[in-house]
Parts: C-alpha cells; sequence; structure tokens
C-alpha cells in the first residue's frame, strides 16, 4: 500500500484515483473547486463515466479514498503525487502549461518528504524536466524529489474497463528508484509495463494519439472516394482490417474525431515538430481532413435541399461520442454553426449531455428532452452521436415525425438494407444514399 495524492479530479484524475484505491493504495484526490470535491465526498461523480460512481463509494467506505481543497492537507505523509490537471490548447495550438506549473509550485510549497511525482497529464517532450526544475527553484524543505512520466491512455466513456484492462503502462524514468516505485504501485493492474525514458514515455503518448487520429482521417478520406466510386466504406474497412497488421479497430468512418484529446494532442504535436523546425506535413493533413469532414453532412444536406435557409434541423446526440458527458470539440459544434450559418433552425437532443452543451453550442440552438421531440415536424434528421439510445431507434420513428424524410446519419447507425424498405431518402458516410427506396450513388 502506497500513500498516494492525484491533483486534478477530471476525468484522468479522478478515474486514476479511484483505480488506485480499488487496488488498495490509500488515496487523497486534490482539486481547487471546492462545489466539485464536496460532491465527491459525497460519492457523486461530477462527470458521466459508467461505473465510477459505484467504485468511488465502494472505495470512500472502506477508508481508501479521500477528497480535499487544501492541497498541504492533500500531500501531507504522500510517497507519490500524481499530476492529472489539464494541458488545454493556447491560441496557437501549443498546450497550455498553466495548470501544470501551478501544481509544480504548490508541491514545492507542500511537501515535506521525499516524493515521486508522477505526470499523467499528456505534456510536450521536455515538460518533466521542465516540472522538476520548477519544483527545485520553489522547494521549501529539503527532500528529494523525482520525476516519473506515466501518460494516460483511457478513452471517455469506458475509461473504468480501460484503468482495469489497459493495453499497457508506460513508465518514463530516468536513472533512480522512481520508476521501479510506480512499477510496484502499478503491479496489481496485471497490465503490461513499458518501461522507456522520460522523453520518449512523453512522446508515446502523442504519438499514439497522433497515430489513433491519422487512421479515422484516412478511413474518412477513403470513405469520402467511396462515395465517389460506388464502393461502400463498411465492407472495405471490415476487408482492410482482417489484414492483422492493419487491425479493424478506428477504422469507422464518420463525421471526423472531437473531444478533449486528438483534436488538442495533434494540433500540440504538429506544433512541437514546428518547434524544432520540423514540418510534420502528415499529421497537418489529418487535421485539415478532420476539420473538412465536420462538415460532410451539412454539404449532403445542402446538396440535398438546395438551400438550407429556414429548413429545421434535428440534431441527435450532442456529446463527441457516446457514454460521455464531454462537449470538448464535439463535431456537433462546428455542425451547428454551419447549420446556422445556413440559415437553418437547429433542435437537439442528447441523452446525457445537454447542459454541457449549452455552454459551448452556438447562440440559437434550442435543446429538448427525447428524439422524438427534436424529430417531430423537422425537415431533416442528423445523427451526431452513436448512443446506442439513438442506434435503436426504430427507422418509422423518422417516418412518423419528420415533415420531410430526410435522414443525414453521421455515424452509419442503419443498415442500408433496412432504410430501403421505408419511404425515407438517407444519406450516410462511404456508402450510397438511399433514395426513393432505391440505392443511389450521390455523385
Ligand atoms: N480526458 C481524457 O480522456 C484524457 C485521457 C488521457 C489523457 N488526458 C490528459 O490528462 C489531462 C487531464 O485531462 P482531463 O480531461 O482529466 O482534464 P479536466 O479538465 O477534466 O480536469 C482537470 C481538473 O484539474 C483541476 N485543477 C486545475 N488546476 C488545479 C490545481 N492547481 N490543483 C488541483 N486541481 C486543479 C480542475 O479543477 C479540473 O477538475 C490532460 O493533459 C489531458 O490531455 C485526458
Ligand atoms: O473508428 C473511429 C474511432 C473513433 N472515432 C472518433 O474519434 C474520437 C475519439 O474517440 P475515442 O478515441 O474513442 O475517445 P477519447 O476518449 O477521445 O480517447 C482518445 O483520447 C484519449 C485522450 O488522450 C486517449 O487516452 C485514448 O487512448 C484515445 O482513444 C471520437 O469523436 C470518435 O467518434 C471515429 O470517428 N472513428
Amino acid at each position: 500500500m502506497t500513500n498516494i495524492a492525484v491533483v486534478g479530479t477530471g476525468y484522468v484524475g479522478l478515474v486514476t484515483g479511484v483505480a488506485l484505491s480499488e487496488i488498495g493504495h490509500k488515496v487523497t484526490c486534490i482539486d481547487i473547486d471546492q462545489a466539485k470535491v464536496e460532491r465527491m465526498r459525497r460519492g457523486e461523480s461530477p462527470i458521466y463515466e459508467p461505473g465510477l460512481d459505484e467504485l468511488m463509494t465502494k472505495n470512500i467506505q472502506a477508508g481508501r479514498l479521500f477528497f480535499t481543497a487544501n492541497h498541504a492537507e492533500g500531500f501531507t505523509d504522500k510517497d507519490v503525487v500524481y499530476i492529472a490537471v489539464g494541458t488545454p490548447e493556447k491560441e496557437d495550438g501549443t498546450a497550455d502549461l498553466r495548470f501544470i506549473n501551478q501544481v509544480a509550485k504548490d508541491i514545492a510549497t507542500n511537501v515535506k518528504q521525499d516524493v515521486v511525482v508522477v505526470t499523467k497529464s499528456t505534456v510536450p517532450v521536455g515538460t518533466n524536466d521542465h516540472i522538476l526544475s520548477v519544483i527545485k527553484e520553489h522547494l521549501v524543505h529539503n527532500v528529494d524529489v523525482q520525476m516519473v512520466s506515466n501518460p494516460e491512455f483511457l478513452r471517455e466513456g469506458s475509461a473504468i474497463d480501460d484503468a482495469f484492462h489497459g493495453d499497457r503502462i508506460v513508465i518514463g524514468a530516468d536513472a533512480g528508484y522512481a520508476g521501479d516505485m510506480i512499477e510496484d504501485v502499478n503491479e496489481a493492474f496485471g497490465i503490461p509495463v513499458y518501461r522507456t525514458d522520460v522523453r520518449s514515455a512523453e512522446m508515446i503518448k502523442y504519438a499514439s494519439n497522433a497515430f489513433l487520429a491519422t487512421k479515422i482521417s484516412f478511413v474518412n478520406e477513403i470513405a469520402n472516394i467511396c462515395e465517389k466510386t460506388g464502393a461502400n466504406i463498411e465492407d472495405v474497412a471490415s476487408g482492410m482490417g482482417m489484414d492483422g497488421r492493419i487491425g479493424h479497430q478506428f477504422l469507422r468512418a464518420g463525421i471526423g474525431y472531437g473531444g478533449s484529446c486528438f483534436p488538442k494532442d495533434t494540433k500540440a504535436l504538429a506544433q512541437i515538430a514546428a518547434n524544432h523546425d520540423h514540418s510534420f506535413e502528415l499529421l497537418e493533413a489529418v487535421i485539415r481532413v478532420n476539420n473538412e469532414q465536420h462538415r460532410s453532412l451539412t454539404n449532403k444536406a445542402k446538396e440535398a435541399f438546395g438551400s438550407l435557409k429556414g429548413r429545421r434541423i434535428a440534431l441527435l446526440g450532442l456529446a463527441f461520442k457516446p457514454n460521455t458527458d464531454d462537449m470538448r470539440e464535439s463535431p456537433a459544434i462546428a455542425i451547428s454553426q454551419e447549420l446556422l450559418l445556413a440559415g437553418a433552425e437547429v433542435v437537439a437532443y442528447d441523452p446525457i449531455a445537454t447542459e454541457n452543451a449549452k455552454r459551448v453550442m452556438p447562440e440559437g440552438v434550442t435543446y429538448v428532452s427525447t428524439a422524438e421531440e427534436a424529430l417531430r415536424g423537422a425537415d431533416a434528421a442528423f445523427i451526431v452521436t452513436d448512443w446506442s439510445e439513438i442506434k435503436s431507434l426504430e427507422l418509422r420513428a423518422y417516418e412518423q415525425y419528420l415533415k420531410e424524410p430526410y435522414v443525414f446519419d453521421g455515424r452509419n447507425c442503419y443498415s442500408l438494407e433496412d432504410v430501403a424498405s421505408t419511404s425515407l431518402n438517407y444519406y450516410s458516410v462511404g456508402r450510397k444514399a438511399v433514395v426513393n427506396g432505391k440505392l443511389v450513388e450521390t455523385v
């Protein structure tokens, strides 16, 4: 059992703290947001993440999981401090290290015993060295501080499962005992550990996200070409994925990636390269293709309707992916902006993310509390997030509620054969359209 503090209780910090307590460590989670801390003390997760509340409550009751807004209290008697604060993007695409710098100072002024500092946040190569120098500069007590880079690979919506069944735990440490200590801390997860130096660990995180984003933009480009050639992206992706070297994962064509990580991390890596006089052309193209892909549904609707002025569009799903309330960089934002710009009226529904959506979606969007309400009287439906509730909506609901039978499906939720037996005009991604019951090429 190790005494651990986790600084920052967002998607990563809270899940990390809860998972570490579940394998037997004594964990104090620290956040500057007092209201959040109060909720967490009651066992309520401030984020929607399946399975998280139950595990929080269990470990609070077991006396292994604590929450505080007071750094001095949180750091008392801790052997390990995890940094899990946000590293959002700045205007120029670089990572904003404001919160990281603050935590480094908080650690320096509060720790009274030797400590291993573990960086979970996604940070540019060289940041762990920077954190250590900030800590050393502000250190109040004469203690030893060692750094470990331990990037996080969890996905929102399946974060708990990922924490216990991830593919690997990357531990980047230079000379010293810290790397071994963090390997021991993680032993009970039973997940393969990959040991490397600090800078390589920092790079593994960005390279992994950039590679996955590349897969998505690649398959989206293939989907766009499928639409022009009459091929079917679902079949193409399945056939490609059977090659073990390619694999089936991350070959789902759609409206482009969103979320709190891929958009910001791809830009940050391109910027890291640029700062070292390297133009990362491939990644720049991945980002451009993704931005363009956000427009694909609206472009299809414009083509089908001529003009979208005065048209009422039902947006089904707002979160950047199912099973999360996270709206950061959700394609729904760019899609709504495009629709409103084109003069359309936007009525939106999401099973969970509506409150968060209201904070980041453009002004003028109307929110309703069921999919049926959104569809009723609309000229078209846009399927934006493939929540299981939305995927399982029967096709006759669209026929029944829509004023015009137009569905633009950004997630390929329905089979073309099923749609062909309805009266719907259906446009999806990388597949033929269905118009008047017939499969037709879109160009
Ligand atoms: N969200 C993900 O799925 C995911 C996955 C892997 C890695 N990451 C990376 O992990 C990091 C955290 O991401 P997130 O989505 O959990 O962030 P988040 O924005 O959801 O949460 C950050 C939390 O840190 C708190 N905080 C800020 N400054 C603080 C301080 N000085 N002391 C204590 N608390 C402080 C904030 O109040 C907030 O609750 C980022 O670098 C991100 O790129 C995120
Ligand atoms: O085949 C696919 C797979 C995903 N997506 C989209 O890609 C985005 C990201 O999805 P996903 O990777 O499942 O979710 P995140 O929670 O953003 O997780 C990513 O970003 C995290 C933060 O760095 C990493 O820890 C994870 O390993 C990495 O998968 C979403 O908009 C998805 O709709 C697709 O369009 N097609």
